[in-house]
């Protein structure tokens, strides 16, 4: 079966989209996701995106890290598909029903509403998730918010010093963390900028990530850190995050395409025999 795809990125988050919302696909098993996202051996992307009918919205966006597991939630890839689909639209995605405008060379995504109690995280046991009494190697006292996917964010005095190649897995994994945890570093420049970089959840660094742009400007702000508007800087270029008075995330930033292509989806499905 031949599969058409769009290659897209947003701050080069990179993804490859599957638009199943005419035709179905093959069933999606985590090992023919690993291959297709695999850079050496396959298309390689940081995260699957499958669009599909449904029931309560426009459309609906699966999420499916390079690790090959399904997730709740994906900012800079809401992003992506809202330059896609042209207009304004619901998407129904397993972490909310957000809500995606395309602007110029981009779009702004309503992410929501924040959610801060231990068990929406979620964490193994209770625990202030403000400022949380754990540590890991010289990170100490971080925050966690649930975004529609979970992070934990340490607010440190320079991110780009942070080995988060070694420590992001270790934290990732963490048994804290009972659905793992999206590891944010971030540095506050003023109380209008952050700066930010991100070991993700089954896809280890990336040159962005948009919900972790969200969960740690929402974190700043609940520090009193910054104001309810901020631009987050990440390797891959700037998000501006709001927080409404009516408590929505709201995130702005890039989208591309880079290119399209198709694929034999037995290339793929053969690696899982
Ligand atoms: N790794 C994330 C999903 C992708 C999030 C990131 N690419 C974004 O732009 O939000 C997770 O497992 O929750």
């Amino acid at each position: 079966m031949r599969v058409p795809f769009i290659k897209m990125h947003g701050l080069g988050n990179d993804f490859v989209v599957l638009d199943a919302r005419e035709d179905s696909l093959p069933a999606l098993e985590a090992a023919v996701v690993a291959a297709i996202a695999n850079r050496q051996t396959g298309i390689g992307c940081d995260q699957l995106i499958v669009l599909e009918p449904s029931e309560t919205a426009d459309f609906r966006m699966r999420i499916f890290n390079s690790d090959g597991g399904e997730v709740e939630a994906c900012g800079n890839a809401s992003r992506a598909v809202a330059l896609l689909h042209g207009r304004p639209a619901q998407l129904e995605t397993a972490g909310a029903t957000i809500a995606i405008s395309p602007a110029q060379g981009g779009a702004t995504v309503d992410m929501g509403e924040p959610r801060f109690d231990w068990n929406a995280i979620p964490l193994a046991y209770a625990m202030d998730t403000l400022t949380m009494p754990v540590g890991w190697d010289g990170l100490d006292n971080p925050a966690a918010v649930n975004v529609g996917n979970p992070h934990v964010i340490f607010f440190v005095g320079n991110c780009d010093a942070v080995p988060l190649e070694t420590i992001g897995p270790q934290i990732e994994r963490d048994p804290l963390f009972p659905e793992r945890v999206n590891v944010n570093v971030a540095t506050i420049e003023s109380r209008e900028a952050i700066r930010l970089r991100v070991w993700e959840r089954g896809a280890g660094l990336t040159r962005a990530c948009g919900t972790g742009a969200c969960a740690t400007a929402i974190a700043a702000m609940r520090r009193g850190l910054v104001e309810r508007t901020v631009i987050v800087t990440l390797p891959g270029g700037p998000l501006t995050i709001e927080w409404t008075s009516d408590n929505r995330i709201l995130m702005t930033g890039p989208a591309t395409e880079s290119f399209r292509g198709s694929f034999e989806w037995d290339d793929f499905a053969g690696a899982n025999a």
